[in-house]
């Protein structure tokens, strides 16, 4: 097995970690870099190999139950890679099972409209709101609970008719860039319940009748028919009309990506929810960034250099979540690294951590290409490049757009069973197509060049950069802000913020935008986006 670029790592990551796998301590052949094998924690199944030298290459790499390594594991069809999140410690046992739920899908009971794949938020509401339009719809994918602790403003999720699920609401949110004056953003902030929105999904899927079958999903095949066969563990194999893939930024074995688009980056961060003494922050607000110099320990290496912030929500007075994140990082920052700054952030602060109820590490791949919008399996969420490359938020946008997606497959499939001839014909030239097209016009894709320029910004900046570019930020009016980090500009609106933002900077901000717009790949490539209209 090569030592897999940071390109194809992206595409395959996972967001869950099967409670099978087990480690294996070996190194990759073909690296000619000196790897380090890390192991996380004193349980967790998973080896982290990274290369020490260069940029290019860092993965991790787990091995399922039953194989002797990862060669094997390949040969014998595994997912080449794996994975992304640890999270131990978690309290899930109050979180349902689809099995327990769903009625179950049986191979060889006819063929199902749409499978979806993917059991995470965007796969369990693009499923249920496919079977509310009165299509048959299976979901596969392991039966695995929610692990992310997902962070949304309030606002927006009131306007998914989500705020149920939202367990603890700041009024307002702050930004520390500096010891100068904090920023009070005016914005309400929420933590969303995993296990409540796991469960709201959950009945939406019951409610419009999806089945469900736990299983991997081995590859997807065209049958002469043009149906699709989904190919699972145990040679189950399922056969639909459509496949949709939403099982995460690791889907890149089920799907195509186009080819020579911006590097992937990745948006790490390390979290505690903590019992604390000293506790310095006001509980009724959230801490969205808090890059503060906190962190006293000087430490070498390549990742040490991208700039951290603190991401707070006190619970209560005393206890706290609290998140050391890199907002994105060409290299991934290693978790006992943000750990290591968090700790010290926290000695610098006074904190003293009473209790430790539970952990966190999230990676999320950040920027890299769009989907090939030609194949015929669809994608959505994550697997569908629907990641914020500027932020890291996802979940927002898919659940938003779960309606119209599943309205636009529901139609195509519709022209599938017209008597007319012509409109046949068309539907078996385009199947997805339209599908596509809805999840990435043109519009959009203007919308993620401006964001992946932004994101190239980002990486450049070191800590007073940083600072300076989100005092300017945070100063544009708020629809402007709101709506960059709500990706709801129009690539037009993204003109005037960018010009704004211009307008308002420090000289020394504004010479490095006119530079990166000048000097960066990202640049030449909006700028040609944008003139294709
Ligand atoms: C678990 C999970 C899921 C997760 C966890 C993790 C975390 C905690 C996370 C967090 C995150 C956050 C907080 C984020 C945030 C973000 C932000 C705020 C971002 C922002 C961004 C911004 C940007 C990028 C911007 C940009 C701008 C630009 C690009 C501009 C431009 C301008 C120009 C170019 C100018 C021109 C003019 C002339 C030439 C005249």
């Amino acid at each position: 097995m090569e030592c897999i670029g940071a390109q194809n790592f992206a595409a395959m990551a996972v967001s869950t970690w099967p409670a099978t796998w087990r480690p294996r301590r070996k190194r990759l052949r073909n690296c000619r870099r000196t790897c380090a094998v890390r192991r996380y924690g004193s349980h967790v199944s998973a080896l982290r190999v990274r290369c020490s030298a260069g940029s290019e290459s860092c993965t991790t790499v787990a091995v399922e139950e039953g194989f002797a390594d990862e060669e094997d594991y390949v040969k014998a069809g595994g997912s080449e890679l794996l994975f992304v999140k640890m999270q131990q410690r978690k309290s899930m046992d109050n979180q349902s099972k689809l099995a327990d739920k769903l009625p179950r899908i049986v191979s060889g009971d006819g063929i199902l409209d749409l499978v979806v794949i993917g059991c995470g938020p965007a796969g369990l509401a693009l499923a249920a709101e496919s079977a509310k339009l009165g299509l048959s719809v299976g979901l596969i994918g392991p039966d695995l609970p929610f692990t992310n602790n997902y962070g949304v403003w309030e606002d927006e999720f009131k306007d998914l008719g989500l705020e149920r699920c939202i367990e603890h609401v700041w009024r307002d949110t702050i930004v520390y860039l500096d010891d100068d004056d904090p920023i009070m953003i005016g914005r309400a902030y929420g933590r969303v319940s995993r296990h409540l929105l796991h469960e709201e999904l959950l009945n939406r899927c019951v409610e419009s009748g999806v089945s469900y079958l736990s299983s991997k999903v081995e590859r997807i095949v065209e049958a002469t028919n043009g149906h699709s066969l989904v190919e699972c563990e145990c040679n189950i194999v399922i056969p639909c009309r459509l496949a949709t893939v939403a099982s995460g930024a690791a889907s890149g074995k089920l799907l195509q990506y186009e080819l020579g688009g911006p590097r992937v980056s990745v948006q790490t961060a390390y979290g505690v929810e903590v019992e604390v003494e000293n506790n310095p922050y006001d509980p009724s607000l959230m801490v969205f960034m808090d890059y503060r110099d906190y962190v006293k320990e000087k430490v070498q290496c390549v990742e040490a250099e991208y700039p951290t912030f603190l991401y707070a929500m006190p619970m209560s007075p005393t206890k706290i979540f609290f998140e050391e994140t890199c907002l994105a990082s060409k290299d991934p920052m290693p978790f006992d690294l943000l750990k290591k700054k968090l700790m010290t952030r926290l000695e610098t602060l006074g904190v003293r951590v009473t209790k430790t109820y539970e952990e966190e590490w999230s990676y999320i791949p950040v920027g890299g290409s769009l989907p090939n919008t030609e194949q015929k399996n669809l994608a959505f969420g994550a697997a569908a490049s629907m990641v914020h490359p500027a932020t890291g938020y996802s979940v927002v946008r898919s659940l938003s757009e779960a309606p119209r997606y599943a309205s636009v497959i529901s139609n195509i499939l519709k022209q599938g069973h017209s008597k007319d001839m012509l409109t046949r014909e068309r539907y078996t030239k385009n199947i997805s197509t339209q599908a596509w097209n809805t999840l990435w016009p043109q519009e959009r894709k203007r919308q993620r060049a401006f964001f992946l320029f932004g994101l190239a910004l980002i990486l450049q900046l070191d800590i007073e950069g940083i600072r300076t570019f989100f005092h300017t930020f945070f100063r544009l009016p708020s629809w402007m802000w709101q709506g960059f980090l709500g990706s709801s500009l129009s690539s037009a609106d993204l003109l005037l913020f960018a010009f704004y933002m211009f307008t308002i900077a420090p000289n020394n901000m504004r010479m490095c935008l006119v530079r990166h717009l000048m000097s960066d790949p990202t640049g030449a490539i909006m700028v040609k986006k944008y003139l294709a209209i």
